[in-house]
């Protein structure tokens, strides 16, 4: 599986987005070390809190599934720039992601920009701060 076509697949979940209240639909498409795809898509509710990304669904989908060793993750919406997750995804893809996975963002436009998990939070909150 390329770029091109986890691109695709992350287009695809965008459609199945739940977005009443936002209207704003973005959609993610994971990839495993193994070669399995995990599409998501944000979920809205009307206690707008409880609004879950479409990163995290991906990731919460896998991760639940057993699936735990990410090559790649791609990321779309209808944005004028590369739709950049926000901060709640990436504290937890900080968490569940290696620092070297692909981070693939992109839009509607075709325009792409590429990183890494690291790259999306530098000096992450992580377990490693934790008192024992
Ligand atoms: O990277 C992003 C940014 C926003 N959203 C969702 C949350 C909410 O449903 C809507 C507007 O913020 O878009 C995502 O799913 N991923
Ligand atoms: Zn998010």
């Amino acid at each position: 599986m390329n770029t091109e076509q986890l691109i695709i697949e992350a287009k695809t979940a965008r459609e199945r987005a739940y977005v009443p209240y936002s209207t704003f639909k973005v959609g993610a498409a994971l990839l495993t070390k193994s070669g399995k795809v995990f599409g998501g898509c944000n979920i809205e509710n009307a206690a707008y809190s409880m609004c879950n990304c479409a990163e995290r669904t991906a990731l919460f989908k896998a991760y639940s599934e057993g699936e735990t060793d990410f090559e790649a993750i791609a990321v779309v919406a209808d944005t004028k720039r590369p739709v950049p997750p926000c901060g709640a995804c990436r504290q937890v893809i900080s968490e569940l992601c290696s620092k070297d996975m692909k981070v693939i963002l992109t839009n509607m436009n075709g325009d792409i920009e590429q990183l890494t998990a690291g790259e999306l939070l530098p000096g992450a909150f992580s377990a490693e701060d934790l008192n024992d």
